[in-house]
């Protein structure tokens, strides 16, 4: 018999590096894919699932600021950056025959829907997997930040960090590989000590609004629906 689900609608970020496979730069289409299909089993077993895509596989606002140029300018590319990678994964879960919707915060008409909460709730109830692009559609925000907004916004029962990682440690582990894991923490915990998974912002945003956020591994083959079947590896943050 198949574990029912712990979670029904979730929002998924996902790292735009995660999307490079072994390149350094870019989009692997055979990493888009296999997620594409990891997100198809999981709406096959009845989860409703909203996308954020991060941008850092093509561009960083700060990587402008950083050589002295414009940051504003530089988050806007970054912010389109994830409207390319959220056409990209659209597609992909088209082919497998996922019905996706790509609704940005940054108008671009010609290209995709802009995003309103209303419209996203009539979709999401349809069975849609909905890609929500273009961040929070505002500089000096980030997609942890915009994915965060987006899962209080529709009501997720949990916020999904997708990453690099199997879960929050007490370093970054690609640093200190002798970093301890942590199954579970409290977000207060991430907050005070600073542990950079994923932007302050993003985790007040999750606390103020009691949605827990489980970090994991994109990489590893069947997480997500691991994750929603409460089995696999994983960080819990929530009170
Ligand atoms: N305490 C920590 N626990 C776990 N990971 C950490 C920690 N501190 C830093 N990290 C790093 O944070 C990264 C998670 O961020 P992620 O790669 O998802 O980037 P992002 O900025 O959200 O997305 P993008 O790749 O699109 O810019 C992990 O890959 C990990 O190396
Ligand atoms: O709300 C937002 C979201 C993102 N940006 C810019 O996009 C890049 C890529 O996003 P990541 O979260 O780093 O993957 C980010 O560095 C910002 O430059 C933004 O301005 N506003």
């Amino acid at each position: 018999m198949t574990k029912p689900l712990r979670w029904k609608r979730v929002l998924l970020k996902l790292s735009g590096e995660a999307l490079m496979g072994s390149q350094t730069f870019g989009i692997d289409p055979a990493v888009v894919e296999r997620i594409a299909k990891e997100i198809a089993d999981a709406v096959a077993l009845g989860a409703q699932v909203g996308v954020v895509v991060g941008g850092g596989n093509i561009f960083r606002g700060v990587a402008v600021a950083a050589k002295g140029g414009n940051r504003v300018t530089g988050d806007h590319m970054g912010m389109l950056a994830t409207i390319m990678n959220s056409l990209t994964l659209a597609d992909a879960l088209r082919r497998v025959k996922v019905p996706a919707r790509v609704l940005s915060a940054v108008p671009v008409p010609s290209i995709c829907e802009t995003f309103s909460q209303r419209v996203a709730e009539r979709y999401m109830e349809d069975g849609d997997v909905i890609v929500f692009a273009g961040g929070t559609g505002n500089p000096f925000f980030t997609t942890d930040s915009g994915a965060a907004l987006r899962a209080v916004e529709m009501k997720c029962d949990a916020f999904l960090k997708g990453t690099q990682v199997d879960g929050v440690y007490s370093e970054d582990p690609k640093v200190n590989p002798d970093a301890e894991r942590y199954d579970s923490l409290s977000y207060e915990d991430v907050i005070k000590r600073d542990l950079k998974v994923m932007d302050t912002t993003a985790i007040a945003l999750a606390r103020d609004n009691s949605v827990p956020v489980i970090v994991f591994s994109i990489h590893s083959p069947g997480s997500l629906v691991s994750v929603l079947q409460e089995t696999g590896l994983y960080t819990v943050v929530g009170a």
